[in-house]
């Protein structure tokens, strides 16, 4: 049998993560390398749990020289945006300087290295954008997940960059929450919410989003690729296909723009990408909107036995 291909994932124990390593320990092809902040939150068996703080360049070091992986899938951020804007030191740590770290020892390893990226490094101003867009970010989020972008072109071993938008699903554990988590937990709570509708996205189901990366690694596949659901939606029509998916009460999702509802760290209003590469290329055929709700609907119920 041909050896297994060595992946090692930073932020294993989150949302993308946890979908990663389920998917990849479904393929004989990988030895997988699980990698996250302290204990490992992950389910099941099969992979090789690491836990490495990424902001320690010397456990970057010496934890990817030991294992010198194949490939490196590199999803581990500080994902909450408002906190982002709010402590942007620790943003920059583990968005850039992090990112810094783990590149130089793909260079070592000679490792594929796949960046995990968002549509956050765009202004908003029109959408959905194809992978030759300009990048213009309007909160720190964006600028550091820009720059790490900007550190992984400069490599000097082979690399991609999975770009994606409004990830959303169901993991053990989770850290933070999504969109259809949230409308549907407020709307069953009887709780009203204000529900934008200026802002665009192209929203992902995790499950696609890993599956794209794997595509990206199998297929050592180099360069950008928008990796993201096939629908256009505003987070207003998001909402309200969600409720309508569960039963739940329409008349608590109360109409805002971006006038008159805010958050600390301002948002992009149009984004959403268009898939065209990823599709041709790689072979990438995300869920629908509503049939992705439907396979999450399933997993909450599973989650729940
Ligand atoms: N979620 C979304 O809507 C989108 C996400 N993305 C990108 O996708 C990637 C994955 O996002 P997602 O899975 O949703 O996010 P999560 O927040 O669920 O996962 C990120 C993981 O990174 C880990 N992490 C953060 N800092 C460190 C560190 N210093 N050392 C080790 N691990 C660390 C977190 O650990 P812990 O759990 O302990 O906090 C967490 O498990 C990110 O790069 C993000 O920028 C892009 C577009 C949209
Ligand atoms: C909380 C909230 C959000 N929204 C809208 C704003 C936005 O369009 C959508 C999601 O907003 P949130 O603040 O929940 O999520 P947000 O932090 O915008 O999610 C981002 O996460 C990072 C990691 C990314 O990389 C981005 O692609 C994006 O997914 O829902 C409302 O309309 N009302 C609300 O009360």
């Amino acid at each position: 049998m041909t050896s297994r291909k060595k992946v090692f994932i930073t932020g294993a124990n989150g949302l993308l993560g946890q979908k990663l390593v389920a998917q990849l320990l479904e393929k004989e092809t990988f030895q997988v390398f699980a990698s996250g902040k302290g204990e490992c939150r992950l389910p099941g068996k099969g992979f090789e749990y690491v836990s490495l703080d990424i902001i320690d360049p010397a456990a970057v070091e010496k934890t990817l020289g030991e294992i010198s992986p194949d490939i490196i899938i590199h999803g581990a951020a500080m994902t909450n945006v408002d906190q982002c804007e709010l402590n942007q030191e620790a943003c920059y740590d583990a968005n850039v300087n992090a990112t810094a770290y783990l590149i130089k020892a793909a260079e070592k390893a000679q490792a594929h290295f796949i960046f995990v990226s968002t549509d956050f490094i765009f202004s908003g101003e029109e959408g959905p954008l194809d992978e030759n867009a300009v990048a213009a970010p309007v909160n720190y989020y964006g600028e550091t997940k820009l720059e790490g972008e900007q550190l992984v072109m400069a490599c000097k071993t082979k690399w991609s960059i999975a770009r994606t938008v409004l990830v959303f699903g169901i993991a053990h554990d989770m850290s933070r929450t999504n969109i259809i988590l949230w409308v549907k937990s407020s709307l069953e709570a009887g709780k009203e919410i204000q529900v934008v509708d200026d802002q665009f996205r192209t929203p992902t189901l995790a499950e696609d989003l890993a599956a794209g990366c794997i595509l990206i690694a199998e297929k050592e596949a180099e360069g950008i690729f928008n990796i993201c659901g096939p629908d256009y939606l505003s987070a207003y029509e998001m909402a309200n296909i969600t409720a309508d998916y569960f039963g739940l009460n329409k008349d608590l999702i109360k109409r805002a723009d971006s006038s008159t509802f805010s958050q600390p760290a301002k948002r992009p209003l149009k984004t959403g990408f268009i898939i065209t590469k990823a599709q041709k290329e790689l072979g990438f055929e995300p869920k629908t909107f509503r049939m992705a709700i439907g396979i999450l609907a399933k997993q909450i119920i599973l989650a729940r036995a």
